[in-house]
């Protein structure tokens, strides 16, 4: 941490140079044609040394760099001090500043247990695997059953933010790999329909509820696992039952023991493991139930790898580091506002919601390390949906709107669904192959009039024409497996890590997400009459008391 801001540094100043002196002439048409060997020079493999099938490909030569811009953006994150912070990030150092904690989530998925901090907990790691593959086993063998004897048939994980996304994102993404007669299932939103829809059609003699809260304070999660057990009640009546269909993920031992779960019901984790880096801890344990424990040793293992890859390979060659630079220099340089993440997999249709709480709760932050305002962009906003769908609903703006949107394109080589001798796939891979290209190059007015005749009008040749030098990274891997996976995220997580270091703030707390919470406790003590109603705006005063006149209860 040299203590400095971003904007201070030599080489954000020589960026600014390129920028202002080299922007006309970064444009992607003309420096492919004038390198035959650009994609060689700006493409990466990742190989994993202990799985040789774990490889996949970073293409980001379609991206507005040249040699001069690329080094300029490496200078950067080494003058930021990047590798110095990710030791000390592995090393357990108390990098979360602010709430004085090390962020160790990395030491959740090292097989080795490396990491043997007692006082922080990080030894008893190898304990919480073992309960959690026991429970794993036990549940999917029909060995765990539920108060009349019965195996069970429907877990069902209540969390939000950290304790939701990411099992959502994992299991959705394992699905070839899930047990078929286990179904699971999430509830995250206060909203009373959410846990309504939820058991609906759910057996409570054959439901599992796992209550997954860091703190186990979450006003969502305690109401909703709250309602829970009082709907599995209304049928089993016997509070003595609740141990066999209740089980919670928490660092908050207290909490969970007064809310009525055993202690040995209760999975560990601690607070170095950040609420949207903790799918890797207890609170993956929907992910290991869905998936079985070998595979979710497999996305750790993943996971891991990429870590490795992370702390051992130079700059110029690490995928995190790659990604981050990107990401940089359009958020900073170019003005984008936003990144757009495209998975062309059914099964990462939730990958873009996941990275929204994993960067924007991590990046979103105007206050350095050293409580100054910054007098750059921080995180973008991030976004996307899977492929094909956002081509035909989004990508106009993306092709031919105002903004510059970078985008990642993430896809696997073979599919798990290969219908129709694969046809599907190869489909959806041209369209993956096919939208990069038509960022990157457009179309020209000339392309446009060959094609529509001479006699077109002026108006319909222009709105045809795609200028193209929209920037984008493509990511291929040879499939989605539960190691795969593991990389992927990870690789994410890592480049989030090297942008906050970059922007020198930190990644690690979230403190823009508690005044909403104040707010909204104060607001529900004043629901009930429109004279409680008290300290607000107008707007606020007139919206609470029209909502007072129209309500039915
Ligand atoms: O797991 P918990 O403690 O219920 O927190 C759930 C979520 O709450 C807040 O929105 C934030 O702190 C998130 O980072 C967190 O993931």
């Amino acid at each position: 941490m040299s203590g400095k801001s971003a904007s201070d540094y030599a080489a954000w100043k020589t960026l600014e140079q390129l920028y202002a002196s080299d922007k006309a002439r970064l444009v992607l048409k003309d420096l492919f044609a004038s390198d035959p060997q650009r994609f060689a020079k700006f493409s990466r493999e990742y190989t994993d040394s202990t799985d040789p099938k774990n490889t996949f490909l970073l293409d980001f030569s379609k991206n507005l760099i040249d040699d001069k811009v690329f080094a300029a953006l490496l200078a950067l994150v080494k003058e930021a001090g990047v590798e110095s912070a990710r030791d000390a990030m592995f090393a357990g150092e108390h990098i979360n500043t602010s709430e004085d904690r090390a962020v160790l989530h990395i030491a959740l998925r090292d097989p080795q247990h490396h990491f043997s901090l007692s006082e922080d907990g990080t030894g008893d790691v190898p304990a919480v695997l073992a309960h959690i593959k026991d429970f794993t086993d036990k549940v999917r063998s029909g060995a765990w059953t539920g108060y009349t004897g019965k195996r069970i048939t429907t877990v069902v994980n209540i969390g939000i933010g950290g304790s939701d996304l990411g099992p959502v994102m994992v299991t959705e993404a394992l699905k070839p790999y899930s047990q078929r007669n286990l179904d699971c299932r999430f509830i995250s939103n206060i909203d009373g329909t959410h846990l309504a829809e939820t058991v609906r059609d759910a057996d409570p003699e054959t439901t599992l509820f796992i209550i997954a809260s860091k703190t186990f304070t979450t006003q969502e999660t305690i109401t909703n696992a709250t309602s829970a057990r009082d709907w599995f009640l209304g049928h089993a009546k016997d509070k003595a039952h609740v141990a066999k269909h209740f089980v919670a993920l928490s660092t908050n031992t207290k909490a969970v023991t007064a809310f009525g779960i055993a202690e040995e019901n209760m999975f560990q984790f601690w607070d170095w493991v950040g609420g949207r880096y903790s799918l890797w801890s207890a609170i993956g344990l929907s992910i290991a139930l869905a998936i079985g424990y070998e595979n979710f040793a497999e996305l750790l293992a993943g996971a891991h790898a990429m870590d490795r890859h992370f702390t051992t390979t130079p700059l110029e060659n690490n995928l995190p580091v790659i990604l981050a630079t990107m990401g940089i220099w359009y958020n900073d340089f170019y003005g984008a506002q936003t990144h757009v993440l495209l998975p062309y997999d059914q099964y990462l249709h939730k990958f873009a919601d996941y990275f929204q709480q994993g960067d924007m709760e991590s990046n979103g932050k105007f206050i350095t390390k050293q409580g100054k305002r910054v007098d750059y962009q921080t995180g973008p906003i991030i976004w996307g949906a899977a492929g094909t769908n956002g081509q035909h609903s989004f990508y106009q703006l993306l092709h031919q709107g105002t903004k510059l949107v970078p985008a990642d394109f993430i896809a696997p080589a073979t599919s798990h669904n290969p219908i129709g001798g694969s046809l599907h796939h190869r489909i959806l891979l041209s369209n993956y192959f096919a939208q990069p290209e038509a960022l990157a190059f457009g179309k020209s007015e000339e392309q446009v009039r060959a094609e529509v005749g001479a006699n077109a009008s002026e108006a319909l040749v222009k709105s045809k024409v795609f200028e193209g030098n929209r920037p984008s990274n493509s990511i291929l891997l040879p499939k989605i497996t539960p190691r795969s996976l593991g990389s992927l995220i990870a690789m994410y997580e890592h480049k989030i890590f090297v942008q906050g270091v970059v922007w020198g703030i930190n990644s690690f707390d979230q403190m823009g997400v508690e005044l909403g919470k104040v707010l909204a406790k104060n607001i529900l003590a004043q629901l009930g009459a429109p004279a409680d109603v008290k300290g607000h705006d107008s707007s606020t005063t007139g919206l609470i008391h029209y909502y007072q006149k129209i309500r039915v209860e």
